[in-house]
């Protein structure tokens, strides 16, 4: 059985308060985006080995069993006793880049050993499991626009459609460790909630729907804010850095001619449509 994680965007985030467990509350949408890693599950009977994991596409530092897919298989296997399997995963979604990719495969994991043994478990019992593997994974499950505040895990819908919007994001070679983009923020709360700024039209996002990583991450990794402008300079309504970083995306009218840019060898570039 085949999925297809994909990986999501945040609009705003807001990083509100630093918790006595060294976590921080924050407020941001999140928006699943069509950019997406493939992930293949196959019983493999006769084997000692519960797991095998191969890995095609970008390589992803760690050892096989750091890598959220096993992680999110264990835990399953623990509460379910799984038979061994194979897993086939196939890389496009850049690590580090603020996507979730990793978050997302792992929830997506989850939901493969769900539909394909079987077992019967709700969404948000899901969720649960998910929310024990990373901070933004539970979002994966449920995949449509979310409000999340606390440490990013409390979640609720939100009435937003960026439906036939266009969106292009790059991710210069730079990696951002998001536990330092958290030590360098002096939490606050912000003047235009997030909430509230996305229910205004796209083109007022520019200067009130903000991401706060933005002024911890910026001076360290010029290149990241210089992609920003860049994005505006070739007609982007709204551009923000995603999540605490690497990649920064744009989001282009419906009828807009994307800019062809150069941004050279080392950097990855996605285009694609909103749904
Ligand atoms: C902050 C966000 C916003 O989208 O960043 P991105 O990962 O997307 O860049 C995510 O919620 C991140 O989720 P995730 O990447 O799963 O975070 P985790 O692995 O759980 O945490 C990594 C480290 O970040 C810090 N951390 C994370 C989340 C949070 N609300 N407060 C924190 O202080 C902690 O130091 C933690 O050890
Ligand atoms: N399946 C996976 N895909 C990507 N990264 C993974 C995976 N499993 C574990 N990781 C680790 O998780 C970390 C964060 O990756 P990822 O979620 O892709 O980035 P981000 O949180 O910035 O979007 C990486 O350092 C990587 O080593």
């Amino acid at each position: 059985m085949i999925a297809f994680p994909n990986i999501k965007i945040n609009l705003g985030l807001s990083i509100t308060e630093k918790r006595p467990d060294g976590y921080h509350n924050l407020e941001t949408v999140f928006y699943p985006v069509a950019l997406e890693d493939a992930l293949e599950i196959r019983t493999s009977p006769g084997t000692d080995r519960k797991f095998t994991l191969y890995q095609h596409g970008m390589e992803i530092a760690g050892k096989p069993e750091d890598n959220l897919v096993v992680k999110a298989y264990l835990l399953m296997d623990k509460e379910f006793h799984l038979p061994p399997v194979e897993i086939h995963l196939y890389k496009h979604i850049p690590s580090g880049a603020g996507l979730g990719g990793g978050s997302s495969d792992a929830a997506f994991m989850l939901k493969l050993l769900n539909n394909h043994y079987q077992l019967g478990v709700s969404e948000e019992q899901l969720e649960v499991y998910a929310a024990t593997l990373g901070a933004d994974c539970a979002f994966f499950i449920k995949n449509r626009p979310t409000f999340a505040e606390g440490i990013g895990n409390i979640f609720s819908p939100v009435d937003l459609s960026l439906s036939g919007y266009q969106i292009m994001i790059i991710k210069p070679d730079v990696f951002v460790s998001t536990r330092e983009a958290f030590a360098n923020i002096r939490p606050h709360h912000p003047e235009y909630p997030v909430k509230e700024v996305i229910r205004r039209p796209v083109a007022e996002w520019k200067d009130t729907l903000i991401n706060d990583f933005e002024a911890s991450v910026f001076p360290q990794h010029p290149i990241i804010g210089d992609i920003k402008k860049e994005l505006y300079h070739h007609g982007a309504i709204y551009a923000s850095m995603s999540g605490s970083g690497s990649s920064v995306f744009g989001l282009f009218a419906p009828d807009a001619l994307l800019p062809e840019i150069d941004w050279g060898t080392d950097t990855f570039c996605f285009t694609g449509t909103l749904k």
